[in-house]
């Protein structure tokens, strides 16, 4: 059995989130244990956000985003706020800088609780998404599910922030759509040689949307904090709402802003929920009955 490491339970939005401490070692959780953990009800997650030591200079902190399959992911919105939400409980500091796979990105904790992320510059070229062949106009790619004269969902808009979305537009509400069907079909589709995010949208105001999400290397999900800020990105692009919207997914809503300065700044709550401590290597795991009466990880 390896060194056990301290995790917080916690959510963002609804997103189940794993915050794992893997600082001063220089081991990796394993993929074979996050299916462990997933697969433990009491556990399962969408994510694993591991805090590493800090790599480049300047950063405070690496986060490594391992999704539920054991697949790395480069972002993940919802669980870089349990993050901020974990280390300030713990530091008492309120900003930091992490590096992800995605690139470094800061965020702070606001007197409120709420927390943003500046979550970086989108990416529209089809080969930073990437796309398996070219589109010269990323708004409206040529995709489609259903019947070839009567789509279900097609054209969608695709855009990465650090990780790869497509965001198919719809007229009704986003319930009505069997996204558990057709998420599969379109996270494996041979346009998306390394996958994707696949979201329904739904613009119900110029500031405001609905939005359900499959998520690559995990499926259906609460909230998915990139898909949001890939959603609202892609809304202003296509001229459906403004720069600053509210995106409802099924957890609740996110505040998200397109700055002039090109970086989208994602606004939302996280939430603990236990603390325990793992295995790195096999998964096992036990809850820490101490720790849970504190807001933090240790
Ligand atoms: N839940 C995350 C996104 C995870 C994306 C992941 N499924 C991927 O492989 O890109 C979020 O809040 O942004």
């Amino acid at each position: 059995m390896g060194e056990q490491a301290a995790f917080a339970r916690m959510n963002g939005l609804g997103n189940e989130i794993i915050v794992a401490d893997m600082r001063g070692r220089g081991d990796r959780i394993a993929p074979a244990a996050a299916i462990a953990l997933a697969r433990d009800p009491a556990t399962k997650f969408d994510q694993i956000m591991a805090i590493h030591d800090p790599k480049a200079s300047g950063t405070d902190y690496y986060v490594e985003i391992i999704n539920r399959d054991g697949s790395l992911a480069q972002a993940c919105g919802n669980g870089m706020r349990c993050v901020v939400q974990a280390l300030a409980a713990e530091t008492g500091r309120d900003r930091f800088t992490f590096e992800t796979l995605a690139g470094i990105l800061t965020a702070e904790e606001h007197a409120d609780g709420l927390i943003s992320v500046d979550m970086g510059k989108p990416r529209f070229g089809w080969q930073e998404i990437p796309l398996a062949e070219e589109f010269a106009d990323t708004r409206r790619i040529e995709l489609q599910v259903g019947p070839i004269d009567a789509p279900v969902l097609h054209s969608p808009s695709v855009a990465s922030m650090g990780n790869p979305h497509a965001i198919f537009w719809v007229d009704r509400d986003v319930w009505s759509y069997e996204l558990e069907k057709f998420g599969p079909l379109l996270e494996n589709h041979p346009i998306f040689p390394e996958r994707a995010n696949v979201s329904i949208a739904q613009v119900t105001a110029d500031n405001a949307l609905t939005l359900r999400t499959w998520e690559r290397g995990v499926g259906l999900t609460r909230a998915c904090g990139s898909a949001a800020c890939a959603a609202a990105v892609n809304a202003a692009r296509t001229g459906r709402t403004g720069r600053n919207v509210t995106v409802t997914v099924p957890g609740g809503p996110l505040q998200i802003e397109w700055r002039g300065d090109d970086h989208v700044i994602m606004t939302g709550p996280a939430e603990w929920e236990f603390a325990g401590s793992f295995d790195p290597a096999t998964g096992t795991w036990t809850r820490d009955a101490a720790a849970s009466l504190e807001r933090g990880m240790a």
